[in-house]
């Protein structure tokens, strides 16, 4: 797929820009603070509908203005299509497909897809497991739009089931004659929402393990590109319902689910006295290990970087072997962190064959044929112009 245009409207420091994009590969180049990131950012928003930076839609509306908006124009197999996305200080938001409304944002996604890959993500092996986890579902919504619904629901079932624990907590009374609040918890509307927690979670697993099994050898075999074969990676999605094996959280998900509700029975007063939810998805892990050591705790600077290098790689295939069109990869800031060797293997992958969009303070990171190929565009002050009309 190739995004043809970007129409921004009051869209961070955008007042209306619209870009057209020339070849497969823009190189987007300005000083810093200029925005370089907020296009990329109104490139994905129009894939995700999320942003990896802000997660109010009042920071991506320009300062003073009521509305901003996103409007692009893919070229997809099939068809060309036009997405905008409408942003309101509400949070509101209006979606639209070639001018019609879509009521869902399951019908908006999974229409344009996306790798991002900005400096951020360098520090997805080191970060939090919710940093990962974050990574993996913003991958299996690429894969199956109707996984961000699944989340959704997920979530909603969470908070309804830990607002509860925490009010159970506030009423039990000890002082009434009751050293143990399981009756209290049972008499409530805890086992429907655990219940819905175990269907839903168990759903989410699965779709979490299958996507980590069909991207772990992919990304493998970047690794031992760009690492020379001298490293084994390894991927395994440690669940938080740990008694399973990843095997059997894709193909026995009704023995998951058991388990998964035997783990909150056994667990409902450690939950009780903390007022939160401890069994489910929204504590699983995704472990990398190198030559079968923790890559959290021991792997070096350079080892991250080949690491999450090949996962984005990884993400590009497998996006492109499960949609049938290669995404669109959006590279922001991120070659200036990588070395001459990996940024070579970044960019021979690239080649024509994923269109990409670059942001880069300086062009000394690219060689000459790469330079002749790209369309250059100077970003500055949310202006956009061709190169030579200013040089940033
Ligand atoms: N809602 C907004 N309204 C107006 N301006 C905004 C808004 N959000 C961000 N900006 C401005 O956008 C600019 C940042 O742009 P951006 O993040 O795209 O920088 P960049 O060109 O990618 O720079 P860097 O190389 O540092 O990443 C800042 O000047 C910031 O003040």
């Amino acid at each position: 797929m190739y995004l043809k245009t970007l129409h921004l409207r009051e869209f961070r420091n955008y007042r209306d820009r619209q870009v057209e994009f020339g070849a497969p590969k823009t190189i987007l180049v300005g000083d810093n603070a200029q925005g370089k990131s907020n296009l990329l950012e109104g490139a994905a928003l129009l894939s995700t509908l999320k942003s990896h930076r802000s997660t109010s839609d009042r920071d991506l509306i320009r300062e003073g203005a009521e509305l901003g908006q996103a409007t692009g124009i893919v070229d997809r197999q099939i068809a060309p299509v036009e997405l905008s996305v409408t942003l309101r200080r509400t949070g509101r938001r209006t979606l639209t497909v070639d001018g019609q409304g879509c009521r869902r944002q399951l019908d908006f996604l999974g229409i344009f897809n996306v790798v991002e890959f900005s400096s951020l993500d360098l520090d997805l092996v080191r970060g939090s497991p919710e940093s990962r986890r974050h990574w993996l579902d913003g991958l299996v919504v690429q894969l199956e739009p109707f996984y961000a619904h699944l989340l959704k629901q997920y979530d909603r079932v969470l908070r309804q089931r830990n607002a509860l624990l925490r009010k159970i907590r506030e009423s039990f009374s000890p002082m009434a004659n009751r050293t143990d609040p399981s009756q209290q918890m049972s008499d409530s509307a805890l086992p429907v929402l655990d219940a819905q927690l175990a269907t839903l979670g168990t759903k989410v697993m699965r779709r979490r393990s299958r996507a980590i099994e069909r991207l772990t050898p992919i990304a493998r075999a970047w690794h031992d590109a760009i690492g020379g074969g001298a490293e084994q990676l390894s991927i395994r999605y440690a669940s938080n319902i740990s008694l399973f094996h990843p095997s059997a959280i894709r193909e026995e998900p009704e023995v998951v689910r058991q388990g998964f509700l035997d783990l909150i029975r056994e667990k409902a007063i450690a939950e009780y006295h903390r007022g939160t939810t401890l069994v489910g998805p929204h504590r699983d892990e995704i472990a990398f290990s190198i030559n079968e050591t923790p890559a959290r705790q021991y792997a070096s600077q350079g080892q991250q970087r080949t690491l999450v290098l090949a996962l984005k790689l990884a993400q590009l295939k497998l996006i492109e072997e499960v949609v049938g069109e290669p995404p669109v990869l959006l590279l922001d800031d991120v070659l200036a962190e990588l070395d001459p060797n990996r940024q070579n293997q970044l960019l021979e992958a690239i080649e024509d064959r994923f269109q990409t969009l670059i942001t880069t303070t300086h062009l000394g990171a690219f060689d000459a044929q790469w330079l002749k190929t790209s369309q250059i565009l100077g970003v500055r002050a949310g202006e956009i112009c061709s190169q030579g009309d200013f040089s940033p």
